[in-house]
């Protein structure tokens, strides 16, 4: 199970993911030609992608997409491809190329399936970064939702899901990367911030917790990077 990593205060901790986001890139790309960047949406990440924005990598070689989105085009103000758009793909970044999850004028159904095309290859990811709700959740792999069990299979052959509304959360039609899909990297990245979330990492976490089935995998390394 991974250590959860303190830092001093949130700044400190935006730097510091950046800067393992941005060698983790580098490195897939000094591999293999190619990398693949799965990036979480939330209110958490956008200093970090203001940061990764300036920071020099073969970023003509990365292909960004989401590690889920909601059911709303672009414009929207909740889209996470509007904040990976107006805080990521630009500066030195705007060379990359990006995968979206939403196809306008698609069904839900329609647009998890057309998704998939464009993460398959984004992948194997050079990382992922993923946030994690107060309840457990990552990507929007929601706890009691319909699709939670096919999105966290770990054989199953779907990319992306189309995530029904649920209560208590997700409010509103969402899109998910699914387990299988988020583990084909080498670096997974947990960005979380506050009390809360520090008590729901630290030491055992709650097997029931969507996020349990990330940090006891093995296909893929895990960091939880933390400040207050
Ligand atoms: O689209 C989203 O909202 C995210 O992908 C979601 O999984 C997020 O990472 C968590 O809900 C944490 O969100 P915060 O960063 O806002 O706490």
């Amino acid at each position: 199970m991974p250590k959860l990593e303190a830092f001093s205060s949130r700044e400190a901790l935006y730097d510091a993911t950046a800067s393992i986001l941005v060698d983790a890139l580098t490195n897939a790309v000094a591999a293999s030609g190619r990398a693949g960047f799965a990036a979480t949406g939330g209110t958490t990440p956008a200093p970090v992608y203001d940061r990764l924005a300036t920071l020099t990598a073969p970023w003509d070689k990365i292909t960004v997409t989401l590690t889920d989105e909601r059911f709303v085009p672009p414009t929207d103000p909740s889209s996470n491809e509007g904040l990976v758009r107006r805080h990521l793909l630009v500066g030195e970044a705007a060379k990359a190329s990006f995968a979206p999850l939403y196809f306008d004028g698609m069904s839900h159904a329609d647009s998890a399936r057309a998704a998939e095309a464009g993460v398959e290859a984004a992948t194997p990811f050079g990382a992922v970064l993923l946030g994690v709700g107060p309840d457990g959740h990552f990507a929007s792999l929601f706890p009691g939702n319909p699709v939670l069990a096919q999105g966290l299979d770990p054989q199953s052959d779907r990319l992306v899901l189309d995530v029904p509304p649920s209560d208590p959360a997700p409010d509103i039609p969402r899109l998910s990367l699914t387990f299988a899909a988020l583990t084909r990297t080498d670096l997974i990245v947990l960005l979380v911030t506050g009390a809360a979330k520090k008590a729901l990492l630290e030491g055992d976490v709650d097997p029931a917790l969507p996020v349990a089935a990330i940090l006891k995998q093995d296909r893929a390394k895990v960091r939880i990077l933390w400040a207050e």
